[in-house]
């Protein structure tokens, strides 16, 4: 997972944007570096504007002077350009890795395209490797997770709340407020099924599996880059 990889698919997804666009910017080391290059674009004088999908990308976003505003005043936008944790058959997708499913859940959906963009170590036969992470309301956590862990208990699997790093073992808090139970399904032969059960489940708030929204992968690899589509 070099760094020099997650940049050559951050460069490789330029050929996506048009100027004017308004752009989905996503979250994690990837999207960082795509969002890294779009300031330096735009001071070159690129113009688009950008909806953040975390407190994080809006901080790095503005501190690079790139263009921001929301979905109450642009609720259609272009292009999502984001990361992913794995990227499965037909460009089904595990996100959230890094928390901020909630929101690249909402802003995907509120664009026409989405190019996703890794370097080939996400790219799986099947998802199920990486831990699902699914978002929850705090409240009632305990039933919540108890009506998880039936959902996965079938396959024998185990669903652990996510811990924010350091000695406190509190739990980590998204943008959102809510708490993320990580699931270790190792192998998701029907991602849909499950998104349906997830869903249907109270107290599940969103899921990290994206389904039907990436229009394009960038891959990245030692090799050069290649672009899947659906
Ligand atoms: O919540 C985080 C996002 O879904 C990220 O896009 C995903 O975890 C991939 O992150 P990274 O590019 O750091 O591997």
């Amino acid at each position: 997972m070099s760094v020099a990889l997650k940049r050559r698919a951050a460069e490789a997804a330029f050929a996506f944007i048009e100027p004017g666009m308004r752009l989905g910017l996503g979250t994690g080391s990837t999207a960082a570096e795509f969002v890294d290059l779009l300031g330096a674009r735009v001071a070159a004088g690129l113009d688009v504007v950008g909806v953040p999908t975390s407190a994080r990308t809006f901080a790095q976003a503005t501190a690079l002077g790139i263009r921001l505003t929301t979905l109450e005043e642009t609720p259609d936008l272009d292009l999502t350009v984001d990361g992913a944790d794995e990227i499965g058959p037909n460009l089904a997708l595990i996100k959230g890795g890094g928390g901020a499913l909630l929101r690249e859940k909402i802003v995907a959906a509120s664009s026409a395209g989405m190019v996703v963009i890794a370097d080939a170590s996400k790219t799986v036969a099947e998802l199920g490797a990486f831990p699902l992470p699914i978002e929850v309301v705090p409240f009632g956590f305990a039933s919540t997770l108890r009506r998880l862990e039936r959902l996965v208990a079938e396959l024998g699997l185990t669903a652990d709340l996510r811990l924010r790093p350091g000695p406190a073992s509190d739990p980590y808090l998204t943008d959102g407020g809510h708490w993320i139970v990580d699931a270790s399904f190792r192998r998701i032969p029907d991602p849909s099924r499950l998104a349906t059960a997830l869903d249907a489940t109270v107290g599940v708030v969103e899921h990290g599996l994206f389904l039907g929204f990436a229009t394009a992968a960038v891959v990245a690899r030692d090799d050069g880059v290649e672009v899947l589509r659906p």
